[in-house]
């Protein structure tokens, strides 16, 4: 099957042809599959805002293409607002572009701009408040009035009631506490499960990738270092750890545990697999 988005030799020069350019992204090649939940982790300025801004035609490439279903996103540059409500992008602390008198109005702005008006305008705001689990008796009062994670969760409403092909989400757990960064993700998992949909996650915390998804892109420095499954990437723990990145908790204790002899593989990521591994050298060592 043809991927829904192709990233195609990318390049991102700021400011090109002043004495202050700089490459933020350099031919950079990936695909991303339908339904597919992929991880975008890196270290800070390795480039992933810059990325994902293009991959809904908020940045124009310097050089080579985004691919939207085999179509490059500017082969139409008026048609540009169309990618836009196809691939859903929530920046960084969303919370602060909420500016409507309420939770509703917020949530519709998106939807009633993309020529949703009625019923179907108030089914898209209600199915998006009760995906991101804001209740029907939020929905009259001031945003303002919201704790900080609920705000981020009207926000996130907000695109997912424009019914993105592809959602794209730029660190959506900063700043929260530990309870409000698993229920968010909660909410994130449940909508990937339920509605089948392309997810690109960006995220700081190698735990909180290795948690939710398919696949990993791992950024350093402009360039795509490495991709695979997260049983792939994290096979290659000593080269994240060496290229200033991080591995999960899981991983790091599976490393450690090898390097002082013990007969473990250290690609693993979840309490579960080093269970499993830890059970059965004990059962191997039972029987000699
Ligand atoms: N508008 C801009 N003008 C000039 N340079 C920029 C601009 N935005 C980003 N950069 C530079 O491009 C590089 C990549 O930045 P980018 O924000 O894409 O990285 P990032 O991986 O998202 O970082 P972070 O994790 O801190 O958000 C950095 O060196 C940054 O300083």
């Amino acid at each position: 099957m043809e991927p829904i988005l192709q990233v195609k030799d990318l390049t991102h020069t700021y400011g090109a042809g002043t004495p202050f350019q700089r490459s933020a992204v350099e031919h950079m090649s990936f695909d991303v599959n339908e339904g597919e939940f992929l991880g975008i982790i890196g270290h800070t300025g390795s480039g992933k805002s810059t990325l994902i801004q293009h991959l809904n035609g908020l940045l124009q490439p310097t050089a080579g293409e985004i691919l939207l279903r085999g179509k490059n996103i500017w082969a139409e540059p008026k048609k540009i607002r169309e990618v836009r409500f196809k691939v859903g992008l929530v920046f960084q602390y969303p919370e602060y572009q909420l500016f409507e008198e309420t939770v509703y109005k917020d949530i519709a702005f998106g939807p009633a701009n993309q020529g949703k008006t009625g019923d179907e305008l108030d089914h898209a705001v209600r199915e998006a408040a009760k995906l991101v689990g804001i209740r029907d008796d939020q929905l009259e009062k001031s945003p303002f009035e919201l704790s900080g994670g609920q705000k981020r969760r009207v926000a996130l409403a907000g695109v997912l009631a424009m019914e993105p092909e592809v959602l794209v989400l730029d660190e959506p757990t900063a700043g929260l506490d530990p309870a409000g960064r698993e229920n968010l993700m909660a909410n994130i998992r449940d909508y990937h499960r339920n509605k089948g949909k392309t997810i690109i996650l960006v995220s700081h915390s190698m735990d909180e990738i290795a948690r939710n998804v398919d696949r990993i892109l791992v950024l350093k420095n402009a360039h795509v270092l490495m991709q695979g499954t997260p049983a792939e990437v994290f096979a290659r723990g000593e080269e994240l750890l060496s290229a200033g990145l991080d591995v999960p908790q899981i991983t790091r204790i599976a490393m450690e545990l090898k390097r002082r002899g013990v007969d473990i593989d250290p690609a693993v990521y979840t309490v579960e697999a080093l269970e499993r591994q830890l059970l059965a050298l004990r059962k191997g060592g039972a029987g000699c």
